[in-house]
C-alpha cells in the first residue's frame, strides 16, 4: 500500500467500513461497506464506480471493458461533468463534459452515520485545470452510501466576478436488458434530439430504448423512474437544482466504435443524467453556491 493511501486510511479510514486501497488499474480508490450497501469510489474524478444495496444486484453499471488510467474518463459509474456539459462552447480541444471527471480529488471528510457512510471529496485545482477554468471556484461532491445513494455536487464561486457553469451527474444505471426497460416521468416534456441534429421534439409516454438515444430533456420534473422488468425493480431518481435530464444509450454500432463498452454492454446500461445542460446553465454571482442533488432508490416491482 502506498504512503499516500496509508495516510488517507490513518486520517479518514473507518475500521470495517471505509478503506482506501488500490482499485481497478491500480488507481487510488476507497471501498465502503456498511449494513446497508457497498460502494467503490475512485479518487480520480471522485468517480463512484459501484453502489450495491445489501441483497441487491449492482444499481450502478461500470463497463467490464472500462479503461482505468490516469487522466482518462472511465466508462460507467457516475462521472461528474463540470464546469461544462458536452463540448466546450468555444474551445473544441477542451475535454468533453469538462475536466472534473479526469483529475484527482481529495477526501475532506468521512463519517459513519446511522443512514450510511458520508464522504466528501474536493477537486484539486492544478495549472492544467486553471488554464481551462481561470476562476476561483470550489467544487465538492458529498455522498451518502446507504439504502439510498445521495449525491450533492456543490459549486462555490469564491471569486470577484460571476461565473456560468453546466454540470451533470452522468450516471450509468444497470438494467437487466435495456430493450425491456421504460423510463417514466418525462411524458409531455420537450427535448433536443442529438441523433437528429438537435431537433426539438416532445416525449409522449415513457422513454423506450430500442435504438441509439441521445436526448436532452428540458425543464424536467424532479423525479423519474426506470422500470426494469428483467431485474423486477424500479430505480427512482429524485433531484433538485437540475433543470435538464439527459438520456443516453449509444446502441450497437456506436458502442462497438467506442471500444470500452464491451460486446453487449449497451444492453445492460442506460444513462439518465441529472444535469444543467444546453441553454440550461447556472450563473453564480461572487459568493454564490449551487447544489446539484440526487437520490437514487430501488423499489421492487
Ligand atoms: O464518451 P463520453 O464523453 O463519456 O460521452 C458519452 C455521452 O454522454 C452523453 O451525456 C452525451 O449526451 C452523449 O452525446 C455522449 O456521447
Amino acid at each position: 500500500m502506498s504512503q499516500h493511501l496509508d495516510a488517507l486510511n490513518h486520517r479518514f479510514g473507518v475500521s470495517g467500513q471505509v478503506k482506501f486501497k488500490p482499485g481497478p488499474g491500480g488507481m487510488d480508490a476507497v471501498e465502503v461497506t456498511n449494513e446497508h450497501a457497498s460502494a467503490t469510489i475512485l479518487l480520480q474524478g471522485a468517480h463512484l464506480i459501484d453502489w450495491t444495496p445489501k441483497g441487491e444486484k449492482p444499481v450502478i453499471w461500470t463497463s467490464p471493458e472500462a479503461k482505468f488510467a490516469p487522466g482518462k474518463s472511465v466508462r460507467g459509474g457516475v462521472p461528474v461533468c463540470w464546469p461544462w456539459f458536452g463540448p466546450h462552447p468555444t474551445y473544441a480541444d477542451f475535454p468533453a463534459h469538462g475536466f472534473a471527471r479526469t483529475v484527482p480529488w481529495e477526501p475532506i471528510a468521512v463519517k459513519a452515520l446511522p443512514e450510511g457512510t458520508w464522504l466528501a471529496f474536493r477537486l484539486i485545482p492544478t495549472d492544467a485545470t486553471r488554464t481551462m477554468w481561470p476562476h476561483a471556484t470550489e467544487l465538492v461532491l458529498q455522498m451518502v452510501i446507504g439504502k439510498t445513494l445521495d449525491l450533492d455536487l456543490a459549486t462555490w464561486n469564491r471569486g470577484n466576478t460571476s461565473i456560468t457553469i453546466g454540470d451533470a451527474l452522468h450516471t450509468y444505471f444497470a438494467v437487466g436488458d435495456v430493450r425491456f426497460a421504460k423510463i417514466h416521468g418525462l411524458h409531455m416534456v420537450e427535448y433536443l434530439d442529438k441523433v437528429d441534429g438537435g431537433a426539438r421534439k416532445v416525449q409522449l409516454g415513457p422513454v423506450i430504448i430500442d435504438r441509439e438515444v441521445d436526448r436532452i430533456y428540458l425543464d424536467t420534473p424532479d423525479t423519474c423512474v426506470i422500470e426494469d422488468t428483467r431485474f423486477a425493480r424500479r430505480i427512482r431518481i429524485s433531484k433538485q437544482n437540475s433543470h435538464s435530464t439527459v438520456v443516453w444509450n449509444p446502441w450497437l454500432a456506436k458502442a462497438a466504435a467506442m471500444g470500452d463498452l464491451g460486446p453487449d454492454g449497451y444492453l445492460h446500461m442506460v444513462c439518465v443524467e441529472s444535469a444543467n445542460a444546453a441553454d440550461d446553465v447556472v450563473t453564480l454571482a461572487p459568493g454564490g453556491e449551487h447544489h446539484l442533488w440526487v437520490r437514487y432508490q430501488l423499489e421492487p416491482i
